[in-house]
């Protein structure tokens, strides 16, 4: 396995839900990563979403060393870029491209793809990866169909992302090809905007005892 992916795998098996993160202002950044550390998950996903994505990225690698900030959304080669520079210490996709490849090839820092079919799974395997995101994983058929996968595909490990709620996460976690999950339900806009960081860092911290 090379270096990069056991990185990601490290990241990954850390904590069992990925906080999948939108900022709209720049100024929650680091408060709310702060909230997520204490919580118990440092390993954040600040989604290329919002004018202020990379900014945040910077902002809170500096500012908060506790804290593992990856990159999501990211959909061409100087999004990633941008997002290394920046500080992202993974890269997060929604799905996978031949430009996406090729920057993760010519970069240290892990890449985590997206894929919805068995085809897009295949293809992944072929290029080496073994980690993948599964996006939008309800829509795409839930936990259901990445248990049917589990064996044709047995090698692959997934994080499901998308409608990823606590009312099915448990769903997910019992399967043996998930890795973890990613959503955005422990930092809800509301509390966000609110500046309610306890009451995040109380659904960080519900969240970091679920069991795999
Ligand atoms: O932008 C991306 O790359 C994403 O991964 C989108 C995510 O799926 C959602 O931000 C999380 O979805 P919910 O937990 O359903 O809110």
């Amino acid at each position: 396995m090379q270096r990069k992916d056991e990185a990601l795998l490290a990241i990954l098996e850390g904590q069992p839900v990925m906080p999948v993160l939108k900022i709209d202002r720049l100024a929650d950044a680091v408060p709310l990563a702060q909230a997520l550390v204490r919580g118990g998950l440092p390993a954040i996903e600040i989604t290329l979403r919002t004018p202020d994505a990379i900014d945040a990225i910077r902002l809170v690698s500096e500012e908060v060393p506790d804290a593992i900030v990856g990159a999501g959304t990211i959909l061409t080669a100087r999004d990633f870029s941008q997002a290394v520079s920046a500080g992202a210490r993974f890269i997060v996709s929604p799905g996978i491209t031949q430009e996406l490849l090729d920057a993760a090839s010519m970069s240290e820092v892990p890449f985590l793809p997206g894929a919805a079919t068995p085809s897009e799974v295949m293809a992944a395997r072929e290029e080496g990866y073994r980690l993948l995101k599964f996006f939008p994983a309800e829509q795409a058929g839930g936990a259901p169909f990445l248990k049917a996968l589990a064996s044709p595909l047995a090698t692959i490990r997934f994080c499901p992302t998308g409608g990823v709620s606590p009312k099915n996460v448990g769903d997910y976690l019992s399967l043996p090809n998930v890795i973890c999950v990613g959503g955005s339900w422990v930092a809800p806009d509301k509390e966000i905007a609110a500046g309610n960081w306890a009451a995040i860092e109380e659904l960080a911290r519900q969240a970091r005892a679920l069991k795999g």
